[in-house]
């Protein structure tokens, strides 16, 4: 095991020779922020398993709770959310969002169509996220969205307006959750008409969309679709609880303990998501199988095994830019110059990622180049010690443990990681769980 120290401003990881082992996944966040806000405007009572408990999903509770939803925590694993059929109990509230794109996105959309007195807000890398292209569709067609800062992004002060449009456009280039959100509002829209959601140019981050269309379908509501450009929801259709839902296991958390078991011997398995995942980032495995590891899966476990040094891999990763932050960090340990394209959404995350990648992949000795949506990276002959700065960035700070890995174990120094508590956005005890694959360290 290796002793990681943790301190209030870093981590030092001791160089790690190998790693072994099963780690239990916490839930996806995209799953639990979407249950919520579904079980929230359903009929009945939803319990839900293996919920997410981190800064985003707080936040949705806490927010949740503000609006007059009743729900509670019966024990460790499970919690129970009242729905309200569609109506929100308080009328007026003050919401906080933390840095939770999968809160305020689908909850900006819920309380416009509603209607209320709202302002919602956040941390201040919030108030830098865009918000205008999902603002302009719902004012475009009656809501009431004012922009209290910047114009573009948040904080909002939604007051009451009136939506019940036939049809709505959004752009999906900048974030796919500005359609996730309009999509899990429209029921509330069509109320005696369809109404008809196109997108407007590309859209990105498609898997997202998925997800969203899937749980709104055990919620009751089926979409009608026209490829990746009209979504259709007919009238008369509501959210009705599924009495009980699991929430699988985070694809995206998995990723940092897949790539760790194909950089590090291995095998290293996850339980939580399996072959049947309804999360796009599962394909994170695909990639790490091109590289060259060895990949096999279960109904509720993905395992990685090295197979020697990985492959360079030169693809296009749109569908999966979470987990693709941590193929650039395992192409640390390839056999030649990685390049990740068409990540261009990388910018208007938790950090400006593609910047952020490209400095601290420098600082353990890599080659970079950072294009406005590509990331090229060519790994050195030895990686060095380094002290890693994260950016609030909880992804930034996962994907850095994999640097304490073999590679950076010739050397024989601890890789120091800033300011590791920001892993708690989706993931708070996620140096203690790496921690218990590491099997062989030099300290
Ligand atoms: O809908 C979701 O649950 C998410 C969509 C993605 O965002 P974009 O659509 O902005 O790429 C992803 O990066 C985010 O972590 C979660
Ligand atoms: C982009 C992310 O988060 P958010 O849901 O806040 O967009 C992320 O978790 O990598």
């Amino acid at each position: 095991m290796t002793q990681a120290k943790i301190y209030p401003q870093h981590i030092d990881l001791e160089p790690v020779m190998r790693v072994q082992g099963t780690v239990r996944l916490p839930g996806s966040k995209s799953i639990s922020n979407r249950t919520l806000l579904l079980a929230a405007l359903s009929e009945g009572t939803t319990t839900i398993h293996d919920l997410l408990a981190s800064d985003d999903t707080s936040v949705m509770l806490d927010a949740l709770r503000k609006l007059g939803i009743q729900w509670e925590q019966v024990d460790e694993r499970t919690h129970v959310v009242h729905g309200a059929a569609g109506r929100l109990p308080v009328g007026q509230a003050d919401l906080f969002m933390g840095n939770a794109g999968t809160a305020i996105r689908p909850l900006t959309a819920a309380l416009a169509v509603i209607g209320g007195d709202y302002t919602l807000h956040g941390v201040e890398r919030m108030h830098e996220r865009p918000i205008g292209d999902l603002v302009d569709a719902l004012n475009a067609v009656g809501a009431n969205i004012e922009y209290t800062g910047n114009p573009g992004y948040p904080p909002l002060h939604i007051r009451a307006g009136k939506v019940q449009p036939d049809r709505i456009a959004v752009r999906g280039n900048v974030s796919s959750q500005f359609l996730t959100a309009l999509l899990m509002a429209a029921p509330l829209m069509a109320v005696d008409k369809p109404v008809t959601i196109e997108v407007v140019g590309e859209l990105i981050s498609k898997p997202y969309i998925e997800i969203t269309l899937n749980l709104m379908r055990r919620f009751g509501v089926t979409v009608g679709q026209d490829g990746w450009a009209s979504f259709t929801v007919q009238p008369g259709q509501t959210y009705q609880s599924p009495g009980s839902i699991h929430v699988e296991g985070d694809a995206s958390s998995a990723s940092y303990f897949l790539a760790a078991g194909a950089i590090a011997g291995g095998p290293v398995r996850v339980e939580g998501v399996g072959k049947d995942s309804i999360q796009g980032d599962v394909r994170f495995a695909d990639a790490l199988e091109q590289m060259g590891a060895t990949i096999t899966k279960g109904d509720n476990w993905i395992e990685a095994k090295s197979n020697g040094v990985l492959k360079a891999i030169d693809a296009d990763f749109n569908h999966i830019p979470d987990a693709a932050m941590t193929i650039a960090v395992a192409a640390l340990y390839a056999d030649g110059t990685s390049t990740l394209r068409n990540i261009a959404s990388w910018r208007v995350k938790e950090t400006d990622r593609l910047a952020a990648m490209a400095t601290e992949l420098r600082k353990v000795g890599a080659t970079v180049e950072e294009g406005p949506d590509y990331i090229r990276v060519t790994p050195p002959d030895t990686l060095s010690h380094a002290t890693i700065d994260t950016y609030d960035d909880h992804r930034m700070a996962m994907c850095f443990s994999l640097a304490s890995l073999d590679g950076a174990a010739r050397r024989g120094n601890a890789m120091r990681i800033n300011d590791p508590k920001c892993v708690a956005k989706t993931f708070p005890d996620y140096f203690e769980t790496f921690s218990g694959i590491a099997q062989d360290t030099l300290s």
